[in-house]
């Protein structure tokens, strides 16, 4: 029977936020340069508000400058391209997020190319995603950077190893996917065409599950001492009416098989939020030249 440990996300993502403030104060001490963070929502979905509240808190709490624009749900495209058109122009914003989903008659590739892509901490625009691709240094989309920084504080070198993605999205799943290649393992990514999904996932000594299904992913589709990535963040209602998060994978189902876990809440969550800081300092400093 394998002892499978959980990957504490929360408490990884703590660390990293002390070592992006101890930097930022450095930056800000040795050259006045304070990161600003701009986040904009539209719309009033309760969950984007927590995250939102949430990325400002951590923002600030790092010495960074956090600028947070709320627009109504009813907000034409033409407004909201006019907002990023002006962050782009803004000295004191370093970084821009535009929380996804936009509402339905925005069109929001168009949104988020519109993002200057030095300013795009998000890693979205198809210039960071290009770069990515071909090697460059690139903005990095925060799930997945954040998702392999702790493969490697965790399993080392990652060289060889048969990584699976489940999910092939443009801001998890394919970014995941060019991070492991970089790291020098054999990637696949499969998705709901995947013939013979449960088989596919069994080959993998990393297992990266972002399909946004909850719990698809199960025990017998991972490989004995395998580790998990589990990049869901699922509400769902139980039969007494209470909500709990569930990630992707059945995460009970996986004890005694995983060698490692990510849990949710507490695993991959957190991470984003401290890589979207790190990735504001990191547009701060190229920026500025340094
Ligand atoms: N442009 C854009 N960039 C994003 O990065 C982006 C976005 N839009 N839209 C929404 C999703 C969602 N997202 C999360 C980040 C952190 C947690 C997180 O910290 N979760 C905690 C739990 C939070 C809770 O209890 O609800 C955890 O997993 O432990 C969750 C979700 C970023 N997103």
């Amino acid at each position: 029977m394998i002892e499978t440990k959980p990957i504490d996300g929360k408490a990884f993502a703590a660390g990293l936020r002390g070592r992006i403030a101890e930097e930022v104060a450095v930056l800000t001490r040795d050259h006045g340069l304070k990161p600003g963070l701009a986040v904009v929502l539209v719309g009033e979905d309760p969950a984007s508000q927590v995250y939102v509240r949430n990325k400002a808190a951590q923002t600030v709490e790092v010495g960074m400058a956090s600028f947070e624009h709320k627009l109504p749900v009813e907000t034409s495209e033409a407004d909201l391209l006019a907002l990023v058109h002006k962050l782009n122009a803004d000295p004191a914003v370093h970084g821009i997020l535009v929380q996804l989903p936009l509402p339905a008659h925005v069109d929001s590739m168009k949104v988020l190319s519109a993002i200057e892509p030095a300013k795009d901490v998000d890693g979205f625009h198809v210039v960071n995603a290009g770069r990515l691709a071909v090697g460059l240094d690139a903005l990095v989309p925060c799930t997945p950077l954040g998702s392999v920084m702790m493969l490697k504080h965790y399993l080392g070198n990652l060289s060889g190893l048969h990584a699976v993605v489940v999910g092939r999205s443009n801001i998890v799943g394919k970014p995941a996917a060019q991070l492991l290649l970089r790291e020098d393992c054999t990637v696949t990514i499969a998705h709901s065409r995947t013939r013979d999904l449960p088989a596919v996932c069994r080959q993998a000594d990393i297992l990266v599950a972002a399909v946004g299904r909850p719990e698809m992913v199960r025990g017998d589709w991972i490989k004995p001492g395998a580790t998990v990535i589990d990049v869901g963040i699922n509400r769902i209602t139980k039969p007494d009416g209470k909500t709990r998060l569930v990630g992707d994978v059945a995460y009970e189902e996986a004890q005694g098989i995983a060698g490692l876990i990510t849990p949710v809440p507490g695993g991959v969550g957190p991470m984003t939020i401290a890589c979207l800081l790190q990735n504001t300092l990191t547009a701060a400093r190229r920026q500025a030249g340094l």
